[in-house]
């Protein structure tokens, strides 16, 4: 069975009343095809309620984060539970700037992940390694960390609720984009590490998307490797150009 495509819009911190309204009307007006793609928004959270309420229901809505904890004393913090309650499907995890900015450990973004499974969220795990690690040829080690912890705490059956957003650190937000073959690189050595450690049924049915200065002009030729299933947008996704980045997928 071929792998439906995944288009995400990671909005991060930005959007007011007035902006966020003007991308609710145009993500509207796109038609999605949902035999062939997923589109999925990340809405800061302060308007996660206003999205999933507006947004026509071919688009997904999915938090940026989720807590470690269910509902309670926590303040500052959104509950797997509360995102359920509002409808959401999905939550992202592990995003490089939750890392970076809030010290959020691989053992976090794995015990994350398993909190939001089991409260029945599907999740994109986010994992990328920084420029030095490319540098010093320890992009496939510190993928593969950052997935095993994740991995550490699955069960088998839990990988299809899964989509995996490869996010090289230094592509994000800096306009420099990988190149086709590192990406292709990358996922295919992600996948087949998966195949071995996990099953290759897993590793065929993973959708694993990139995330790192995806535009207009770049998607198409980023979205016929044969192993990036779709794209994690950030600054595009705020756009008209989010448009035709869905459209490379449909
Ligand atoms: O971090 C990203 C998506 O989560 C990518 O951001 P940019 O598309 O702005 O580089």
């Amino acid at each position: 069975m071929a792998r439906k495509y995944v288009i995400g819009g990671n909005w991060k911190c930005n959007g007011t009343q007035s902006s966020v309204a003007s991308l609710i009307e145009m993500l509207n007006g796109v038609t999605v095809d949902t035999e062939s793609v997923e589109v999925i928004v990340s809405p800061p959270a302060l308007f996660v309620a206003t999205a999933q309420a507006q947004l026509k229901p071919e688009i997904r809505v999915c938090s940026q984060n989720v807590s470690l904890t269910g509902p309670g004393a926590f303040t500052g913090e959104i509950a797997a539970e509360q995102l359920k309650d509002l409808g959401l499907q999905w939550t992202l995890v592990g995003h490089s700037e939750r890392r970076s900015l809030y010290g959020e450990t691989d053992l976090v973004v794995a015990q994350k992940t398993k909190r939001a499974l089991d409260q029945g969220l599907d999740v994109i795990v986010c994992i990328g390694e920084t420029l030095d690690e490319r540098k010093a040829d320890q992009t496939l080690n510190v993928l593969t960390r950052q997935l095993k912890a994740v991995a550490d705490l699955l069960t088998e059956d839990l990988w299809a609720r899964i989509v995996v957003a490869y996010e090289p650190v230094w592509a994000i937000g800096t306009g420099v984009v990988a190149t086709p073959e590192q990406a292709q690189d990358a996922h295919k050595n992600l996948r087949a590490w998966v195949a071995a450690t996990i099953s290759p049924e897993v590793a065929a049915n993973l959708r694993i998307i990139y995330g790192g200065s995806v535009s207009a002009k770049n998607c198409n030729e980023l979205i016929a490797l044969h192993d990036v299933d779709g794209f994690l947008v950030g600054g595009a996704s705020l756009k008209p150009e989010f448009v035709d980045i869905i459209q490379s997928a449909q």
